[in-house]
């Protein structure tokens, strides 16, 4: 898929306030710093759509990107281990929450995990969440371009052997992506539009 178009539509911390477009959209969640608004940037080929920073906790509201004007792309604030404080940092988990468990036009979230990391009891516990609650979702390895391929393949071995051990029948679709060489960008895109085809169609 090319993308044409990418624009920055509304930011905001309510689902009811977000944008009524009857249209697929795909959010982007993880750990804060873990890549989340590099990656929107890396697929979009736009540097500065997205915000980004090397400090922990740059994105903090619900940011609708309309792309191609077919679809939303959905760049959220990270969990866990932001500098904030814990009154912001609850406020931040029950609006996610309840994008997650309200936002109709959700059709496909991915989860990113930083490929360098042992498998994140957050981690964990956010996909169980979205599990239970019905929300398709893939995973994303970011920052590949921090390992050699066998440490990746070990790790996403690992990864995935701690998940069919426990909750998890198979491991889920997953991706491996750098936004730093553009890694995974087709891949990504591809399964996007895959999808957005399929919708058009049913
Ligand atoms: N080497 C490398 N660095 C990356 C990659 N993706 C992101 N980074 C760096 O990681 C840091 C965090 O990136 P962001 O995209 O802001 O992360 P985020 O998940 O949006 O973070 P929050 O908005 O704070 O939750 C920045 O310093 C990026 O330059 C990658 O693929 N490879
Ligand atoms: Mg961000």
């Amino acid at each position: 898929m090319k993308i044409k178009t990418a624009n920055f539509v509304i930011s905001n911390s309510d689902v009811a306030k977000c944008p009524k477009d009857r249209i697929a959209e795909y959010a982007f969640i993880g750990r804060s710093n873990v890549g989340k608004s590099s990656l929107i940037n890396m697929i979009t080929e736009r540097n500065k759509l997205a915000k980004t920073s090397g400090r922990p906790g740059k994105t903090q509201l619900i940011n609708h990107f309309k792309i191609n004007n077919e679809w939303f792309l959905v760049d959220l604030p990270g969990y866990g281990y932001a500098r904030v404080s814990k009154s912001i940092k609850k406020t931040f988990q029950s609006f996610i929450k309840k994008y997650f468990l309200n936002r109709e036009q959700l059709v496909c979230t991915f989860v990113l995990i930083d490929s360098r990391l042992e498998p994140q009891k957050i981690d964990l516990e956010f996909m169980e969440f979205l599990g239970e609650n019905g929300i398709p979702f893939c995973i994303i390895f970011t920052k590949v371009d921090k390992l050699k391929l066998n440490e990746l393949n070990k790790n996403i071995q690992f990864y995935s052997k701690k998940m069919t051990s426990t909750l998890w029948e198979e491991m889920p679709q997953y991706f491996t992506t750098s936004a730093s060489n553009s890694t995974g960008k087709k891949e990504l895109l591809n399964y996007i539009d895959q999808i957005n085809n399929q919708l058009e169609k049913s």
